[in-house]
């Protein structure tokens, strides 16, 4: 049973021109262990996720047992699907059911098994991750300890029996005795095992093989003692050395000679024993100095900053007057002739944004426009007698439509002016209203909160319903959920940003942080020219607006 990709390219799904993963190919073997190593953010979770067929990648194939596991780019293979078992970061966010029982069931459900099956696979997991028998069927997932909800997110997984087991920085957060656990149950694993991970020391010692990614490509396919061996490649990809190739580096400085691929501390404390025992260890010493100063010489690459697209240096002053001008413009239209000039000159200001952004206003005028139907078959309806009034729904048409055009006029403040910076331009103008004693600093705080939070809303939805699609297994777009999913994506969604509000209220807490403070804040935006020639214009588009 093995996978093989070959020259596969990943694009960011919501940014095509973004590449995620370049020109990647490897085979993986039935029954092996592979690690992913690389920097944060070299690509390991994305391949992880093209592997398990929740990504499309937007070049090359991937097949498992020379079966695609993409039928077409928005539909992978459901049977393909049952044979990944994904974990991610921190499986244990992922409960949401009211029992133990429930979300067995709901990690199973897609594999349609009989009772008696289902009730063997849960018997054989909570054997294996519950040696203290915690796993009372009808007791609260809630209610168990976070090591004991990590163990039974592990379980959930390892009961669906996946013939292959992909993982996620699975010892992130776990102390050493976990670690030692989770390697006993790996060990036990009879498919083959992908472990996306910055933990070397760990798994280098079980791995066949090592994958190192940087920058989204592949740098490097070998044994972990190879890798031990080439320490530049590690350097080069931004990635420490594990402890066996450092201190076989620390101890040839001090002229004791050992082998840097030594991955385990016994065969690494035999080797140190014979070379003390040898005499003139300082002459070997010198053949592991070559490797120590490569590791040392070579320079990590250095990312240049994207050069800023011209609406995100614009100061966000003049961005928030165009806007405002912009929505009370829109609302004060009252024929749909004056409402079509209004949406024109909202669609200007997108002009220079990425295509990413534009291509999200379909998204939103699709969902919009399911709504608008909604809204006016039901504005339209008369009972008594019963009838439908087209003047209504006409009228109503209208509301909408000029709702909508304001509605874009924000999408474009937003995609268009880093929340940091929205912020900023919003208190510098409060900060005259509480000149002339207007009570604006809870607001100041309430707003800097909202807009610190819709970014972390909308991470933490891409992570759940990814997380969602992996566990109900669902040949479905990327990015969109099953409505019987929803559960399993709002419980976990909800507790995460309860969890982020009340680390937000305490990191404000700490630094005392409140709306005066914010308020009072000096302001570091920088007005240029073409501020003032986008200010003008602004205020052109909303004379215009206001005339018509
Ligand atoms: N949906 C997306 N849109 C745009 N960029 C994305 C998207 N998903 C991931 N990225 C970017 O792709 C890169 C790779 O992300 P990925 O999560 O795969 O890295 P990683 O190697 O797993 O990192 P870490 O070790 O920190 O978990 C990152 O730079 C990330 O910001």
């Amino acid at each position: 049973m093995s996978i093989i990709l070959d020259n596969v390219g990943v694009t960011a799904p919501d940014s095509p021109d973004v590449t995620l993963l370049r020109d990647i190919s490897f085979t993986l073997q039935e029954g092996s262990m592979t690690l992913l190593i690389g920097h944060a953010g070299s690509g390991k979770s994305t391949l992880l996720q093209v592997l398990s067929g929740l990504l499309h990648p937007h070049a090359g194939t991937i097949t498992l047992d020379e079966q695609p596991v993409w039928l077409k780019p928005t539909k992978a293979d459901a049977k393909q699907l049952l044979r990944f078992g994904l974990t991610f970061q921190f499986p244990e966010q992922q409960l949401f059911a009211r029992s133990i029982r429930q979300e067995f069931a709901y990690s199973l459900r897609p594999y349609k098994l009989s009772a008696e099956e289902r009730e063997r696979r849960i018997h054989e997991a909570t054997d294996r991750l519950d040696p203290h028998g915690v796993f009372a069927m009808d007791r609260s997932p809630f209610a168990l300890s976070g090591g004991e909800q990590r163990r039974l997110a592990l379980a959930t997984t390892f009961a669906t029996a996946p013939g292959w087991l992909l993982m996620d920085e699975p010892t992130a957060g776990l102390e050493a005795a976990a670690v030692r656990e989770l390697l006993r149950m790996l060990r036990g694993h009879r498919g083959g095992l992908v472990v996306a991970t910055h933990d070397l020391d760990t798994f280098f010692p079980l791995a066949d093989r090592v994958l190192v990614l940087a920058h989204g490509e592949l740098v490097f396919d070998g044994s972990p003692q190879e890798l031990c061996r080439a320490p530049e490649v590690l350097a080069r990809a931004g990635v420490g050395l594990p402890s066996c190739a450092e201190a076989s580096q620390d101890l040839a400085r001090v002229g004791i000679a050992i082998a840097p691929d030594l991955l385990t501390p016994t065969a690494a404390a035999s080797a140190i024993l014979s070379a003390l025992r040898r005499e003139g260890g300082s002459a070997s010493a010198a053949a592991a100095q070559p490797a120590a100063a490569r590791a040392a010489s070579t320079a990590q690459p250095q990312q240049q900053p994207a050069a800023q697209a011209g609406w995100l240096r614009r100061d966000p002053r003049a961005k928030w007057l165009l806007y405002l001008l912009l929505a009370i413009g829109s609302m004060g239209q009252q024929g749909w002739g004056s409402l079509a000039l209004a949406a024109a000159l909202v669609g200007c200001a997108f002009i220079g944004l990425p295509h990413s952004v534009v291509r999200g206003i379909r998204k939103i005028a699709v969902s919009y426009a399911i709504f608008l139907l909604f809204s006016v078959a039901l504005a339209g309806l008369e009972v008594s007698p019963w009838g439908y009034s087209a003047e209504n729904a006409w009228s109503t048409t209208f509301i909408l439509a000029r709702l909508f055009v304001v509605l874009l006029a924000g999408y474009w403040l937003a995609m268009s002016t880093p929340y940091g910076q929205l912020v900023q331009g919003l208190n510098w103008a409060l900060q005259y209203l509480h000149r002339w004693k207007v009570p604006v600093a809870s607001f100041s705080l309430a707003v800097s909160f909202l807009f610190r939070f819709i970014p972390l809303i909308l991470r933490e939805w891409q992570q759940f319903s990814t997380i969602v699609r992996a566990r109900g297994k669902a040949s479905v777009r990327p990015g969109s959920v099953r409505v019987r999913d929803i559960p399993a994506l709002v419980v976990p969604l909800l507790l995460a940003m309860f969890h982020r509000a009340e680390q937000m209220t305490v990191a404000l807490e700490m630094k005392q942080i409140d709306g005066m403070t914010l308020l009072l804040r000096k302001c570091t935006l920088q007005w240029q020219r073409a501020d003032t020639i986008l200010a003008v214009c602004a205020l052109l588009a909303g004379g215009i607006l206001l005339y018509t």
